[in-house]
């Protein structure tokens, strides 16, 4: 029986199925589900599942709202797949790229009756996938004797949602000195997550006194900026500041969490881009996409912190959610230093933006 999968064996499988565009059946006490995610949904597949019975097309209550369909269940809306959908309809209502050339898609029906508890499932886990949220369901009838002749992955409402909601054991797994340009007395630490999900990274200069208040960094992965220099942020000049600071104080630590574009992913920041070339902000644009403004999870790094050994940190931060999120879960933060570098023609907007909607202090 130990080489049966685990339940977290399961979800791990159930995101990347989700990715391939296989379907995952979901089951409560008394009801079960077909759910695809919609973004690498085909033709064969959407006909398929449309010959199963009723089809809904569930999307959170952001998209939602620009969609201006109807939202019954406060946090998603289910929308009813007209019998003349096309894929090509059904991409349009996840992806809001033509939202502006083809702004009327409707009339949408909602569905209102019925338990949406697996429907909140499927659209937790396409999240976590890191693709578009949204998902096509369908109700599915005997679902283990189902799965089981299609070869389909089956995940248990009770068991999954508490491991979706809790944020997965981390492990370290290796680490080794690393001399870099901010300090010669560098050393970086991999942690891998039990769910298969991303590693995160721990740079640790100097030998931080663990019964002080260490000077931290939490920084979230920026691939634009950080690596190919990008103007329309402010990432890759704060993590090469931070770096000097802890270089030049001779200790600290900074946790490199690879949450892509505040935890949504390369692929959707750089649909939010497109949306914000469109002339949406950085926050409207997350929303027109389905998520909300930021789906980071900054309990990761207190984790991480715990692991090291420290309890206590000055942190390199403008963002008050992070400070709030540290002391929550059991990291005191002693006090915020202030990081305002790398501002640019290009990004002066953004930055006002996370000034005014998500409170970041300057
Ligand atoms: N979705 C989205 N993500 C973005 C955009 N611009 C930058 N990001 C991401 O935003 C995150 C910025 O991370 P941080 O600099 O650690 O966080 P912060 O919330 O700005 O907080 P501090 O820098 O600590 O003040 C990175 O994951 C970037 O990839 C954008 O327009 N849309
Ligand atoms: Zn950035």
């Amino acid at each position: 029986m130990s080489l049966m999968p685990t339940m977290i064996d399961l979800l791990a499988r159930a995101r990347v199925d989700l990715r391939m565009g296989l379907p995952v059946v979901l089951t409560a006490p008394d009801s079960a589900v077909l759910a695809l995610a919609v973004e690498p949904l085909d033709s064969a597949r959407l006909n398929s599942v449309r010959a199963l019975g009723p089809v809904s097309l569930t999307v959170t209550a952001r998209r939602a709202e620009t969609l201006k369909a109807r939202i019954y269940d406060d946090d998603i809306a289910r929308i009813e797949l007209p019998s003349d959908a096309q894929l090509d309809w059904v991409q349009a209502i996840a992806d809001p790229s033509d939202d502006l050339k083809t702004p009327m898609k409707g009339p949408l029906r909602s569905h209102r009756d019925g338990d949406v508890a697996l429907h909140r499932l499927a659209i937790a886990l396409v999240k976590s996938a890191r693709l578009l949220p949204a998902a096509v369901i369908c109700p599915v009838a005997h679902p283990a004797q189902f799965a089981k002749s299609h070869g389909l992955t089956v995940l248990p409402l009770a068991a999954a949602n508490p491991l979706l909601m809790e944020s997965s054991p981390l492990h370290p797994v290796a680490a080794a000195r690393l001399p870099m340009d901010a300090a010669e007395a560098g050393r970086l630490h991999i942690y891998r997550p039990e769910d298969g999900a991303e590693e995160h990274y721990a740079i640790e200069i100097g030998k931080p006194d663990r019964n002080a208040p260490v000077l931290a960094r939490l920084h979230s992965a920026c691939f634009t900026g950080d690596v190919l220099g990008s103007l329309k942020c402010d990432c890759g000049p704060q993590l090469r500041a931070a770096l000097a600071q802890m270089g030049t104080e001779g200790s600290g630590v900074l946790l490199y969490l690879n949450q892509e574009g505040r935890g949504i992913g390369l692929a959707n920041k750089m649909r939010a881009y497109s949306l914000q070339d469109q002339g949406f902000d950085t926050v409207e644009a997350n929303h027109r996409l389905g998520f909300e403004d930021d789906e980071r999870d900054f309990r990761l790094g207190s984790a991480i912190l715990k692991q090291l050994g420290f309890s206590s940190v000055r942190l390199l931060t403008n963002n008050p959610n992070k400070i709030s999120m540290m002391e929550k879960t059991g990291i005191s933060v002693a006090e915020r230093v202030p990081l305002r570098v790398g501002e640019t023609d290009f990004n002066r907007g953004y930055l006002a933006t996370k000034a005014a909607k998500s409170g970041h202090l300057f």
